[in-house]
């Protein structure tokens, strides 16, 4: 017990002198309180922030065709960000509602453009067409309810205009086939606009902003998508429009037709983006971008740990931007699409996605320079690779070295894992570890699970780093 008690038979003379001596002892125990204190709090701001590179393909922008969904590492980056900064994340919720009003706006716009008012050959000779209610016309042309429903929906242009332009929405490289209709050459496209950000462009911040008008607009927006709700309904319910949608398969994997199906909650004034709603948004970023992240929850060693994700660019044109990076990491996350394996590079039709990503593995695993990184691999989209082969669609048929195993996803993944893990093991001249995960990035619930041992991994590492153990 401190301090102890006076003795019995205390002077008053001895009493003030240990008064004194209690008094000196007590500022001498705060003086040591706060050292500790503040050595506390400078061992945190010294810590090496936990430094992340999140590489996998990426699309190659500059090609004719729409570039299709990648490998995930956007949606990976905002499943660490729910789960490990969370208050962070809701903060950003107003710009992610208008990157959602802006994938839909952008399908409806696309889907309404693929219905001319006029067949190409009525256009050429100034015929009006007489098109039939309820299907497309045989020469291409709209049917009466398509042609109401884009002249209703026509300021959903202007909706589209506006959050492009809060957004920071790169025009030069978002493509967009517009001028594509059923009744001329829709073979070429049949995909809704990609939406791309260049890196660095702060687009949270952008669509937050209360410039002149800013927030005004943004709000004018949601006031119109709300009163074009039932329209945009009425768009993805009717016939014709479902039926051009079903023969086209890509259209089909597009993750915008998630918002079309949840269109009636999307349009609502009310409306906050949903964390399942979020993970399915599509927003391409070209360069690198830097994340960083406070970790909210976790033990208290992790609590305020910072990490610095980079999510890099990983076409076969972009990969020399990696190298700045590779110094001074962590680990490395590499995420492979399963879904891939029957699907060509968008910048070389030669080139299988699947193989494409073994030969980045080979040289990442080579790389002298990330000799002593830990290697994460991330196996997404099991969902989709599950869906091909239920398809039918053989795996056997395009790494024929899968024999005769089963054609199921299961099966698929693990000999995956086991083929990457093989490369990493041939090139390690020394054992280092190889952590791998198979996921679906936008099953927020199930990913957790890996994110969490993920987590550990990287905290481990970091110690290791540091020579705290
Ligand atoms: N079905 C399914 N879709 C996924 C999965 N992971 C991501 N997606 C979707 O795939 C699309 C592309 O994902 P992103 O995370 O943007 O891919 P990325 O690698 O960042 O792509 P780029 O930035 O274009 O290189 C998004 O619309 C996601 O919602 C998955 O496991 N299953
Ligand atoms: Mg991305």
């Amino acid at each position: 017990m401190w301090p102890p008690p006076p003795p019995p038979d205390e002077s008053e003379l001895e009493k003030s002198l240990r008064i004194q001596e209690e008094n000196i002892a007590a500022a001498r125990s705060r003086e040591i309180d706060l050292q500790i204190e503040s050595d506390r709090l400078e061992a945190q701001k010294n810590r090496r922030p936990i430094r992340i590179l999140l590489l996998g393909r990426q699309p190659f922008l500059f090609h004719s065709s729409m570039s299709q969904g990648e490998s995930g590492k956007s949606t990976i980056l905002k499943n660490f960000q729910f789960h490990f900064a969370p208050n962070a994340f809701k903060e950003d919720s107003p710009a992610w509602r208008a990157v959602i009003h802006l994938n839909l706006v952008s399908v409806v716009n696309f889907i309404l453009d693929l219905f001319p008012t006029s067949s190409p050959a009525q256009a050429r000779d100034g015929r009006v067409g007489s098109p039939r209610n309820g299907a497309n016309d045989a020469d291409g042309t709209a049917t009466d309810e398509i042609k109401q429903l884009k002249m209703r929906l026509r300021p959903l242009r202007e909706v589209e205009a506006i959050l492009s332009r809060r957004l920071g929405l790169d025009k030069s490289l978002s493509r967009r086939a517009s001028n594509v209709t059923l009744g001329s050459d829709h073979s070429s496209s049949t995909k809704p606009t990609e939406i791309v950000v260049r890196s660095g462009s702060g687009w949270k911040a952008l669509s937050r902003l209360r410039g002149p008008g800013g927030q005004d607009r943004i709000n004018e927006t949601r006031q119109i998508i709300a009163a074009c709700c039932a329209d945009i309904v009425a768009v993805w319910e009717n016939e014709a429009v479902q039926s051009v949608i079903l023969e086209h398969g890509e259209f089909q994997e597009q993750t915008t037709t998630f918002f079309l199906n949840n269109a009636l909650r999307i349009c609502q004034m009310d409306y906050e983006p949903t964390i399942d709603d979020i993970l399915r948004t599509r927003l391409t970023t070209i360069g690198v971008e830097e994340h960083l992240l406070t970790l909210e929850g976790g033990q208290i060693e992790q609590r305020n740990q910072e990490w610095v994700i980079y999510d890099v660019g990983g076409s076969r044109t972009q990969r020399a931007a990696w190298v700045p990076y590779f110094d001074d990491v962590t680990a490395i996350i590499f995420i492979v699409p399963l879904s891939a394996f029957n699907q060509v590079l968008d910048e070389d039709t030669n080139v299988n996605r699947l193989f494409d990503s073994f030969q980045l593995w080979r040289t990442i695993c080579n790389s002298k320079v990330l000799a002593d990184i830990t290697f994460i691999i991330i196996f997404n989209k099991r969902d989709l690779l599950a869906k091909k082969l239920e398809a039918g669609i053989q795996f056997k048929d395009i790494v024929t070295s899968y024999k005769d195993k089963p054609n199921d996803a299961e099966n698929v993944s693990k000999y995956l894992r086991q083929k990457f893990a093989g490369i990493h093991k041939e090139l390690s001249p020394i054992h280092r570890p190889l952590f791998s995960h198979v996921t679906c990035a936008i099953d927020s619930q199930a990913t957790s699970i890996v994110l969490v041992r993920i987590r550990e991994i990287l905290l481990r590492m970091n110690l290791k780093d540091t020579e705290l153990i």
